[in-house]
């Protein structure tokens, strides 16, 4: 029968048969269907289309698909269900159904025993879509895609300076996990909604930036005495915009080439932070000669102020960086930031009258937020946050006690904070109460010195509790060291330098 067969329809006429019967079911199949395959056209880089695909096909994969493969790549930070080998699901987008399923091609080298797999995603769809896929559907399964890859991220802590050896010029990262939220921040409620929603609106609005040709990053100030939470306000505000940090030291960039550098290669969804600015770089204009300062040092009464002044020098030893001015500015109105997007730039100073007034103008720090000693509604957010508790008769007293003086959230969240397992809740009022009193009767009678060996003190057993945390150590470990300045030097006890 084959041979017959093979008589009458001879190979090359078969082959010509075929040709027209594919072409004849093309025309006839009203469907279409696009292949997005995993690895782009030389094999090795990662094509990112199929990564947005894959993570936003996940919502599916989870209800509609029996066979799921669990992925736990090194930057996710939870386990991601994704569609099998010829698993297929369905999506409808504006009441059209599409269809998508999981391939596995797999090629072999004629020269060689290597095979090679390649993964892709099909997508089938009935013609007359073509134009809503094309213009519509596909950008709204990237965007969201994207959305999801950076929902289900392992966060980053960026830092340009990595110890004594770094020689600078590129970032090193570890994980991001620091805790702080806007719910556990002790600060005056009314002006943390305002924060928050600024945050918020920023966060949200892609399109308006687009519409007004702005580049969509927005500059925080935040300003205020040691201790006040500068830096959880900064953690809090990358918790809640799920975005990286980059902590950017000013003093280990070389020069203004290298800061551009520096800027290019972060990406979006970030916060850039330049920590005390006032004594990174000498950026103020307004800097006293080093043999003044020293003599003002000796008769200044206030010990922030001899504080600050140990953060400069030290810093001014240190640094060989010829950053400048303008070599900032330059950075903060966007000429090298629109090289990206969806930033956010905080500086913190404790002494924002330094400044000069060019860095922290309106447009180039759109929000300035003082923080300050801790208030009532601050001490409470603390208590609930450390001891549990809501409400106790002993508030009272310590509502008008926090009226009468000024003491840092660090220092009130330190007292609270039980010092054994079993300390009970009566003990850490107690213990604020006495040294709330203290501090007021130190405030009506200041000694010299007081109060900066307290600020030291406290600095450092902030330090010694974040130590246990690697990442957190990174991050706390530049405020440490310039805390640690003259005064520290002076006053800490010989294990704590
Ligand atoms: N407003 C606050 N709310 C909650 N906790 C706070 C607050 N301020 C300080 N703390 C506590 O004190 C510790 C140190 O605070 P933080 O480093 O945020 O202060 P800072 O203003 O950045 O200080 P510095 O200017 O010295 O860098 C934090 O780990 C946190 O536990």
């Amino acid at each position: 029968m084959s041979v017959m067969f093979q008589q009458y329809f001879p190979q090359h006429l078969w082959d010509v048969i075929q040709g027209y019967l594919l072409q004849l079911m093309n025309k006839l199949n009203p469907y279409m269907q696009i292949s997005f395959y995993k690895n782009s056209g030389d094999r090795f880089s990662r094509n990112e289309a199929y990564a947005s695909i894959e993570a936003y096909l996940t919502k599916h994969s989870s209800t509609q698909a029996k066979r799921l493969k669990a992925d736990m790549t090194t930057n996710a930070a939870n386990l991601v269900l994704n569609l099998d080998n010829d698993e297929e699901v369905t999506d409808i987008f504006q009441g059209v159904k599409f269809r998508w399923k999981s391939q596995i091609y797999t090629t072999n080298r004629s020269n060689s025993s290597h095979v090679q797999e390649t993964r892709s995603f099909r997508l089938s769809f009935h013609k007359r879509y073509r134009d809503l896929v094309i213009h519509s559907y596909l950008q709204n399964v990237l965007d969201e895609g994207k959305d999801v890859v950076v929902r289900n991220r392992r966060r980053r802590l960026y830092t340009n300076s990595s110890g004594e050896d770094w020689m600078g010029g590129s970032w090193t990262h570890v994980a991001f996990q620091h805790r702080a939220t806007f719910r556990n921040l002790a600060m005056d409620p009314q002006k943390k909604q305002q924060i928050e929603d600024d945050l918020l609106t920023f966060s949200n609005s892609k399109d308006y930036y687009a519409k007004i040709g702005k580049t969509w990053k927005r500059g925080y100030l935040l300003y205020g005495p040691p201790g006040t939470g500068k830096t959880s306000m900064i953690a809090a505000m990358a918790n809640l915009l799920n975005y990286d940090i980059y902590d950017l030291e000013l003093t280990a960039v070389k020069n203004n080439t290298e800061l551009r550098k520096l800027l290019i290669e972060t990406s979006g969804k970030s916060i850039i932070v330049l920590e005390d600015i006032d004594c990174s770089l000498d950026l103020t204009g307004k800097r006293k000669d080093k043999e003044k300062d020293e003599k003002d040092d000796s008769n200044n009464p206030d010990p922030n102020e001899n504080l600050q002044k140990g953060k400069e020098e030290s810093n001014e030893k240190r640094s060989s960086s010829d950053v400048t001015l303008s070599g900032l500015l330059n950075f903060i109105d966007g000429l090298w930031s629109s090289c990206g997007e969806e930033r956010i730039i905080v500086f913190t100073t404790n002494h924002v009258e330094k400044l000069d007034p060019a860095l922290i103008r309106t447009g180039r720090m759109d929000m300035h937020i003082q923080l300050s000693y801790c208030c009532f509604q601050g001490f409470k957010i603390l208590a609930q946050n450390y001891l549990n508790l809501d409400s106790d008769p002993l508030f009272e007293r310590i509502r008008r006690l926090l009226e009468e003086t000024q003491m840092t959230p660090a220092d009130v969240a330190e007292i609270l904070m039980p010092k054994t397992i079993k300390g009970d809740a009566k003990t850490s009022l107690e213990n604020l109460i006495r040294a709330l009193e203290l501090k007021k009767e130190k405030q009506r009678s200041p000694k010299d010195g007081d109060k900066e060996v307290k600020d030291a003190s406290t600095s450092a057993k902030n330090l010694k509790m974040m130590n246990n945390d690697k990442s957190l150590f990174l991050w706390y470990r530049r405020t440490s060291s310039k805390k640690r300045g003259k005064v520290a030097n002076k006053s800490l006890p010989q294990s704590e330098k």
